[in-house]
């Protein structure tokens, strides 16, 4: 609690506490001790003790919610647990911190939310003025980027499944809507890219039905007169492993079931499609489909692998299919283009189903397709342009260049074993999905070009903290992300916070957050950084896992953020040995690292030969997947190309990013998922405190508690209103002009502070602040009237003031001179009463003289 001290005067108070599953609940003050309250559990009535420090002020009306959270007295994580849960339960999924939005998903359409109407009611309106809502965020961005001339950004963040990718299509829904018409069909394909992503990017896991497996930084550009004018996307680690095996009950990408449920007759004949659990890649996971009972297209009873469906409010794979053909020919892509896209992702099916078994024959020691997979193979081949004998040489063998022994630089083949060709085949697999990842995206790039773009609004979509029972490669790179994105909200929101309180000389008391530059050091410093310590394990001959966790515990030893995972809570994880896991300290909980693949998952270049192969396709589209240089991340060092590893790509991708967050305004929403079992509208407490918390919000809080969240400075405001303004006003200094305009507002002086440059308001003000900062002429003008209106009555006031004054004056000139006479004539008797007093005195004392002497 924020008072050290307590006193009797605690007891029967209401305050919140720590529960387990609720996250706080309500209990009061019944005693006192020398560390902590007993306290009586409002609902249950239980009595309990707890520190003072696990007990939280409560608002005197503990029913009462607010839009923004700050307009609360106690600004804490449990009145904000509990504002948004009491606007939970009333079908309110938005709330405002400040200027930073909290969407808890409610797993559930609601009416209206997103419709056109609502569109209409926000446009132009305040943060604060109508209902929060994402809209209002996407709204407030557009008016800054006009205002400031800046680009903007909106960081979603939050777990997966707390809505995201949701509140992402919503704000680009917006823009398109309102500023979109201008840029004709360009608007429609920006709206058009989801399908396409989605069904490349999106799928199925046990969190999330619709999970995006890869971060997205989508930018909207907008031309000078603030229509939209283009976009561009940047997408950063897709998930690749996914296209090989999912954990059970999580399904591949989108796209394999909707091509076999979507795919027509012909098509489906053509690409030699099955059912799912037909196929390798599908087989280990989920492999029923996503329905929708209303839909009208139905899917063929052969194509089922199980007779249980999936129905989600959002997905349905045949309906899916049929909006992802639309949108792949709103982006530009013709039906042979199509055509290639269907046959790649059905090639990639039928390459996981070719296996491999010793070869008894081979004196090498090498392996041979199966019998009965040799179909695959021939259907693999077809369906990606490729020699079967080839691909067969491929995958069985791998081609090097001798170094010793004969003639240096000459070509020899190295039978592999079953399981090496294998791993090569999953690698092949996997390379091809990204590369024609990469290619769809940079197709739909084409499709929504701008010639000139003013300033554009990014909206930021990647992954939050994850955190399971087994952490590998791909947990470290989100993770790490998410440390860097968490770092640079501490910078925007909280430390140029106050160092900018400081240099205004605002009185504001400092709010210690915890710095995370040094775990940020710990993945990316070189040369002891783990990212560095993984390059140059790739590097040693005989590379292992081991050895690369043994030199990051050697190279950080003492590192506060690391430690070896016998120091885990976690059973499981304390039976790891110290060279198979790395447990580090991240900002918003401790993570236990298994290695083991780190150093395979780091390195995802192909083996010379299996890319040879593929340059071999003859279909064109395939050949030229792999020869983009930008999307295998390769870069030129002295004319040569050089493979980059994926952590080293991810980390240089992460900081162009953070590049251009640096220099955008920025918006946050806190995307909150509700509970596990993706229920609609139930909210789980606990898990919920959990999001928040890693969210940043307890120092924000604080923060909020104690400052000005908004603010602009007095010269801006002054040029914002000076061509409008009449001349009794232009005469004004741009400060004097800015007291003018709050007081001619009525606002009290509580709600905002002067600082040397710019004035602040006090959280919760933002709506006056908005209204002030809109640009809009009615707007302004009802203003400027208000202010004239204001100065007038001043002056009026003034001279009033002025004409008593003199009044005054008189009299009490007067008023002084009649007591200055009494003063003198009391002055003048005193004095000469005094002369005349001490002579008797006198009289007598020269009698006596001169008696003495006459005697
Ligand atoms: N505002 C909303 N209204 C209704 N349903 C929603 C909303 N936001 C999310 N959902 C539901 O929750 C599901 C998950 O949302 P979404 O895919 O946006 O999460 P995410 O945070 O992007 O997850 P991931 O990181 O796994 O991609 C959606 O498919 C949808 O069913």
């Amino acid at each position: 609690m924020e008072s050290s001290t307590h006193s009797t005067a605690d007891f029967g108070r209401l305050v919140w506490i720590s529960d387990d599953v609720d996250g706080f609940v309500a209990a009061r003050i019944t005693d006192i001790t020398h560390n902590g309250f007993q306290l009586t559990t409002e609902s249950t009535n239980q009595t309990v003790t707890r520190r003072y420090e696990e007990t939280f002020a409560c608002e005197e009306d503990p029913t009462k919610s607010v839009e923004d959270n700050c307009a609360l007295v106690h600004l804490n994580e449990a009145t904000l647990l509990n504002n948004c849960r009491l606007r939970y339960a009333n079908g309110k999924i938005y709330t405002y911190v400040a200027n930073i939005l909290i969407s808890i998903n409610p797993y559930q359409l609601i009416d209206n939310l997103y419709s056109s109407e609502t569109i209409k009611e926000y446009r132009g309106k305040s943060l604060g003025q109508k209902e929060p809502h994402i809209f209002a965020i996407a709204d407030k961005a557009y008016r800054e980027m006009r205002r400031n001339k800046t680009s903007q950004s909106i960081i979603v963040s939050g777990e997966s499944g707390a809505g995201k990718t949701e509140s992402q299509k919503a704000v680009l829904k917006y823009l398109c809507e309102n500023w979109g018409a201008e840029a004709g069909p360009i608007q429609q394909r920006l709206l058009e890219t989801n399908p396409i992503l989605e069904a490349f990017g999106n799928a199925k896991t046990l969190r999330n039905n619709n999970s995006s497996r890869f971060g997205k930084f989508v930018q909207i550009h907008f031309s000078d007169s603030g229509s939209v004018a283009g976009g561009f996307i940047s997408h950063y680690l897709l998930e690749t492993s996914r296209v090989c095996r999912q954990s059970s009950g999580e399904r591949n990408y989108h796209i394999f079931y909707q091509l076999i449920a979507g795919a027509s007759p012909d098509l489906y004949e053509k690409l030699r499609l099955a059912p799912a659990n037909k196929f390798n890649y599908l087989k280990h996971g989920a492999t029923m489909f996503f329905v929708n009972s209303k839909s009208s297209l139905k899917i063929a009873s052969d194509r089922f692998s199980e007779t249980d469906t999936v129905s989600d409010s959002i997905i349905s794979d045949i309906d899916d299919f049929a909006k992802l053909e639309k949108a792949l020919g709103l982006s530009g892509l013709g039906n042979s283009e199509k055509m290639f896209i269907w046959s790649t992702i059905a090639g990639i099916l039928h390459l996981g189903n070719i296996e491999f078994e010793e070869n008894s024959n081979d004196s090498r020691g090498g392996c041979r397709i199966t019998g009965d997979t040799e179909n695959s193979l021939m259907s693999a081949s077809e369906l990606l342009g490729l020699e079967p004998e080839e691909l067969r040489m491929g995958l069985c063998a791998r081609i090097m260049q001798a170094t010793k022994g004969g003639v240096k630089g000459t070509l020899i083949r190295v039978p592999l074993k079953a399981y090496e060709a294998a791993a090569g085949r999953d690698a092949l697999a996997k390379a091809i999905y990204s590369k024609l990842f990469d290619w769809l995206v940079a197709q739909i790039n084409k499709s929504i070009p701008f010639e000139k773009s003013s300033a554009y609004i990014g909206v930021l979509d990647v992954a939050g903290f994850e955190y399971f029972a087994v952490n590998s490669f791909e947990q470290f790179c989100i993770n790490f992300c998410n440390e860097k994105l968490q770092h640079f909200f501490n910078e925007r929101i909280l430390k140029q916070e106050q160092e900018m309180y400081e240099s205004e000389g605002l009185n504001i008391q400092k709010i210690e957050f915890s710095d995370n530059q040094d775990c940020i050091e710990l993945f990316e410093k070189k040369p002891s950084g783990l990212f560095d310590l993984l390059d140059e394990e790739a590097k040693l001959p005989r590379a292992t896992f081991q050895h690369f966790t043994q030199r990051a515990h050697e190279s950080n030893k003492g590192h506060f953020r690391l430690d070896a995972p016998r120091k885990s809570k976690v059973k499981s994880h304390r039976e790891m040995r110290d060279d198979e896991g790395l447990l580090i300290r991240h900002y918003a909980g401790t993570v236990c690292y298994e290695t083991r693949y780190f150093v395979e998952k780091n390195n995802d270049q192909l083996q010379n030969s299996l890319e040879m192969l593929i340059e071999q396709s003859s279909f064109p589209l395939i050949v030229a997947l792999f020869q983009n240089e930008s999307s295998t991340g390769a870069v030129k060092t002295g004319g040569r190309l050089k493979a980059v590893s994926v952590g080293a790509k991810f980390k240089s991708q992460l900081s162009s990013l953070l590049d251009k967050l640096n220099n955008t305004g920025t918006h946050f929403v806190r995307c909150v998922k509700p509970n596990s079992q993706m229920k609609a509208w139930q909210f789980d407490g606990s898990a919920i405190l959990g999001q928040l918390q890693c969210a940043g919000m307890a120092s924000v809080l604080r923060l909020m508690q104690e400052g000005f969240p908004s603010r602009t400075s007095f010269s801006d405001l002054y040029s914002m209103y000076e061509k409008s303004l009449p001349p009794s006003l232009a005469r004004l200094d741009p400060r004097m002009f800015s007291k003018c305009l709050f007081r001619a507002l009525g606002l009290d002086s509580h709600d905002f502070q002067f600082g040397n440059t710019k004035v602040f308001f006090r959280a919760g003000k933002f709506a006056e602040f908005d209204q002030m900062m809109k640009q809009d002429p009615d707007t302004m003008m009802e203003l400027i009237s208000k202010v004239t209106d204001w100065l007038i009555k001043a002056r009026w006031r003034k001279a009033q003031y002025g004409t008593w004054s003199v009044i005054k004056l008189k009299n009490k000139i007067l008023y002084r001179a009649d007591k200055i006479k009494k003063i003198q004539a009391w002055m003048r008797g005193y004095l000469v009463r005094k002369r005349f007093h001490k002579r008797p005195i006198l009289g007598q004392f020269l009698d006596q003289i001169q008696a003495n002497l006459g005697h």
